[in-house]
């Protein structure tokens, strides 16, 4: 450990600027964590009241037509929101080698890194960033993300960093088989059984891929890896590594669970897109991740989204079957995500947008 805090001047410059991000800042070996991600006591983990005994449903689905996975599947997404799938087909070396690739990435040069900073990227596909939205947040939270919008493979090949795109590439086509049987399953439980081109559009029409890196951070316990949050996607497969950290908040509401990395297995999580769809059946769930003092983290979410030219509300065959009244109103899909980018965390308050 350092003596004497470096100087890290203009700490947006050293991060963005420089291209360091919070891995600089913690490859600096600051024994202090900067103000600046001081969060407020709410947010804290000393603050948060954990539930051991129970977590996220685990479901093997190796067999998609199995009634049983159907109601597993479907019993957990109106739940939890969140379950942890094994046996789902993507093959484990293409999950160590996406991981690999992304601890690559982060292992590049600030120099490198530097081109991909939203502040200098050339597309607004690829856009490497720290923390969430620093110009929105009142504290920073501790880590680093690049995201990948996905359009084709012609277009990731070119611009996507070369370090890592064929990896991800590779990943993302190996898990298409797991997105339409997921998606087929959860459609089951709303009533829909045909999904065709006009539903997958509008369910499954865009893809976001983001490489999240959490370095060791001094005093952990003051600040926050992700605030709370729910994905605006329809829904995520999260890949983590071994370290753990990401929490849920548990159905009764009044605790969080943790979701305990399993090797080989894949976590999905609802977004709001499918909450508004299902009219509230289905459930995204706020979940947020700690910051960690000894070890570094790196995680992949894969965000199954609406094509952003979508008009997004609850679906018809859903109001007929239950006979409700509608709760989300009809929201073009690229005018919810701006909304969510534009602010710091902030639990589920995206869905705000959306309510009758
Ligand atoms: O790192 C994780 O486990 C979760 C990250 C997350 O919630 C997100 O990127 O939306
Ligand atoms: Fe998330």
């Amino acid at each position: 450990m350092k003596d004497e805090q470096p100087e890290i001047g203009d700490l947006k410059d050293f991060l963005i600027k420089a291209g360091q991000g919070v891995k600089g800042l913690s490859e600096m070996e600051i024994t202090d964590l900067p103000k600046q991600y001081i969060q407020p006591q709410s947010e804290r983990l000393c603050n948060m009241k954990t539930v051991e005994e129970t977590s996220i449903p685990i479901i093997d689905v190796s067999n998609w037509d199995d009634p049983n996975v159907i109601k597993s599947v479907c019993g957990a997404a109106q739940k939890w929101g969140f379950f942890h799938i094994i046996n789902h087909g993507v093959p484990l070396e293409v999950l160590e080698s996406v991981k690999k690739a992304t601890i690559m990435f982060f292992a590049l040069k600030p120099e490198e890194k530097r081109k991909y900073f939203k502040e200098n990227s050339s597309s607004n596909h690829v856009r490497l960033s720290t923390s969430f939205v620093p110009e929105a947040e009142n504290a920073l939270e501790w880590k680093d993300y690049l995201s990948l919008f996905y359009v084709d493979d012609d277009e990731a090949l070119a611009i996507w960093p070369a370090i890592c795109r064929d990896q991800l590439l590779d990943y993302m086509k190996n898990c298409q088989v797991l997105i339409k049987s997921l998606l087929q399953v959860l459609m089951t439980g709303l009533n829909i059984h045909e999904i065709n081109e006009k539903n997958w559009s509008l369910l499954a029409g865009s893809k976001r891929i983001n490489l999240n890196f959490y370095p060791i951070c001094p005093k952990p316990e003051l600040t926050v890896g992700v605030g709370r949050h729910s994905d605006v996607s329809t829904f995520t497969i999260l890949l983590q590594d071994d370290i753990g950290g990401l929490y849920v908040r548990a159905p009764d509401e009044e605790g969080w669970a943790h979701v305990p990395p399993i090797p080989g297995a894949l976590v999905i999580n609802i977004g709001d897109a499918l909450q508004i769809m299902s009219n509230g059946k289905y459930k995204s769930i706020e979940h947020r991740v700690i910051a960690n003092g000894s070890k570094d983290r790196i995680s992949i979410p894969l965000f199954v989204n609406p094509k952003p030219s979508e008009v997004i509300g609850p679906l018809e065959e859903v109001l007929e079957e239950s006979d409700e009244k509608a709760k989300y109103k009809k929201v073009l899909y690229s005018d919810y995500t701006l909304y969510f980018y534009r602010k710091a965390h902030d639990g589920k308050a995206t869905l705000e947008f959306a309510k009758i």
